[in-house]
């Protein structure tokens, strides 16, 4: 019988050549800039295509709301990759798990162990590792802050999920944390375009593991990856909380894998993929905002004065987040100006969807260029500088720029794919940056001849999915002689 599909009419895009479309053009770092610059001369919406792959590129808040929003149930696959996802990781990394009931099981087990009341219970361990990374600044002199603000994050994330001692306490999990990176960057590396040939020539995959390299390498990743995941994964699951403290989300979340139907193993690679998503993120994030502290003192100036209004000589904790509304615009406005995952993940139509005139087929990637809506002058005027001021009212409390928006952190992503650490994430930028903001002046550092040393607020390290802000340095001058007593110990 003859079946009536409609005509794909995608929204018109940049010009490309024949078959390649836009490929030879589509960057592979700065991707997000690449894409705001077609903004300008496409509009806020348009589409591109890669050797055959449909992109549809959203630029603006409203395009990305009344698409992935209004319309997730259409737009809520993900890229798939045969290599990475197949073959090395068995199709159980939640990021790039394919819409459909795994996913949502495996998502309503994170929902539970890391909503916004869940997520309360790593108060205690976020404001220690804070006061820890602090202590770091203090007494070893990094003068790139990258390496102790990656340390500090991991550790977080780390003894929320496996309720294990902190990376600064204990060698092993320093080991075990520098074994997560090494598979993390090895999966970035295989998700890359041409990686693997056989992410082009789908057929491969069938070649046995002996004739081929690439497979058994694959392979035994996934085998090696798979006994490292689950054996975290039943430590932390028999964790009593160290000390009478939270537990980890492996042993809160139990009763729901059982509810939900989530295998061990599924538990086990959610957890894994839990530090993949939460770690780098949000080093970016706090990097960032180091680099706005050099940029803008007068912003550091202005959340001091209310930090030091509200707790004297106190550290920070979270019972004065309320308090601190300054610190919260710092916050937000940090993750709008220079965000952390500025291209987001990548959704992929999982029907055919209409959106105004267009007719998006299946299986078109849908990129929410968050970068683009940061830098949007009708919400944020004057987009390039550092004002947390936009996110404050009159009286000095935080106000929404985007009026009837889902969140004011575009940063976090849209739809049923939303960022789900986002609670637990904004928790931990919050505890560092006030506690950091209360311990130091972030200064810039000098040269050999003594010339302030101004790092550029457009050079980024682009990692794949994270962009961190290139490397530069700065010092982190104590503001209380006695800093060191005030300090938790390591
Ligand atoms: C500054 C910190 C963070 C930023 C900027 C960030 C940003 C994002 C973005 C943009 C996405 C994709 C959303 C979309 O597809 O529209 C995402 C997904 C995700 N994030 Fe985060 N994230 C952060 C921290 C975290 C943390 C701490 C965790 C874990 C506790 C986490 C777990 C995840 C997971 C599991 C996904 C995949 C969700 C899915 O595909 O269904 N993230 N994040």
């Amino acid at each position: 019988a003859y079946k009536f599909t409609r005509p794909s009419r995608l929204p018109p895009g940049p010009k490309g050549l024949p078959l390649l479309g836009n490929a030879l053009d589509i960057p592979l770092n700065g991707l997000f800039l690449k894409l705001d610059e077609w903004k300008a001369t496409n509009g806020e919406v348009y589409a591109l295509s890669a050797a055959g792959q449909k992109i549809l590129v959203l630029t603006s808040a409203k395009a990305a709301a009344d698409v992935l929003d209004r319309i997730s149930g259409s737009c809520s696959d993900r890229p798939s990759f045969i290599m990475m996802g197949d073959i090395m990781t068995g199709r159980l990394m939640v990021s790039g798990v394919s819409h459909g009931d795994k996913w949502r099981r495996m998502r309503r087990v994170i929902h539970e162990g890391f909503n916004i009341r869940a997520a309360e219970a790593y108060y205690q361990m976020q404001e220690e590792e804070a006061g820890r990374l602090c202590r770091v600044l203090l007494e070893q002199p990094y003068v790139q802050p990258g390496v102790a603000l990656q340390r500090a994050a991991a550790s977080i994330i780390w003894r929320a999920l496996y309720d294990a001692p902190s990376l600064f306490q204990s060698h092993e999990v320093e080991e075990r944390v520098n074994h997560m990176n090494e598979i993390l960057d090895a999966l970035l590396s295989a998700a890359m375009p041409l990686a693997y040939m056989v992410d082009l020539i789908p057929v491969m995959k069938y070649i046995p593991t002996s004739m081929a390299k690439w497979k058994a390498y694959g392979e035994r990743f996934f085998k090696d990856t798979d006994d490292f995941f689950e054996g975290l994964y039943q430590a932390g699951r028999l964790g009593k909380g160290e000390g009478g403290k939270a537990r980890g989300f492996a042993a809160t979340t139990e009763e729901a894998c059982k509810q939900f139907g989530v295998s061990p193993q599924e538990a086990a690679w959610t957890a894994g993929t839990l530090f993949g998503a939460g770690a780098e993120t949000t080093v970016g994030a706090v990097h960032f905002f180091c680099l706005a502290m050099l940029l803008y003192p007068e912003a550091m100036k202005a959340a001091q004065k209310q930090i030091d209004e509200v707790c004297g000589s106190h550290p920070p904790t979270f019972k004065d987040r309320e308090r601190l509304p300054y610190v919260q615009a710092l916050l937000k406005e940090t993750m709008r100006w220079r965000p952390s995952v500025p291209a987001s993940i990548p959704h992929v139509a999982n029907e055919e969807f209409t959106y105004k005139e267009w007719v998006i087929p299946k299986g078109t990637m849908v990129i929410g260029n968050v970068w683009s809506m940061n830098r949007d002058p009708a919400f944020f005027p004057d987009f390039d500088k550092f004002r947390p001021e936009r996110f404050l009212d009159e009286k000095g409390q935080v106000r929404a720029p985007i009026p009837d928006y889902h969140d004011d952190i575009l940063a976090y992503g849209h739809g049923r794919r939303i960022c789900p650490g986002r609670d637990f994430a904004n928790n931990t930028i919050y505890v560092e940056i006030a506690y950091l903001l209360w311990a130091f002046d972030i200064e810039k550092a000098k040269d050999a001849n003594g010339v302030d040393i101004t790092p550029s607020d457009m050079e980024f390290a682009d990692k794949g999915l994270t962009v961190h802000p290139k490397e530069f340095p700065c010092v982190f001058k104590p503001r209380q002689e006695n800093l060191s007593e005030l300090l938790p110990p390591i």
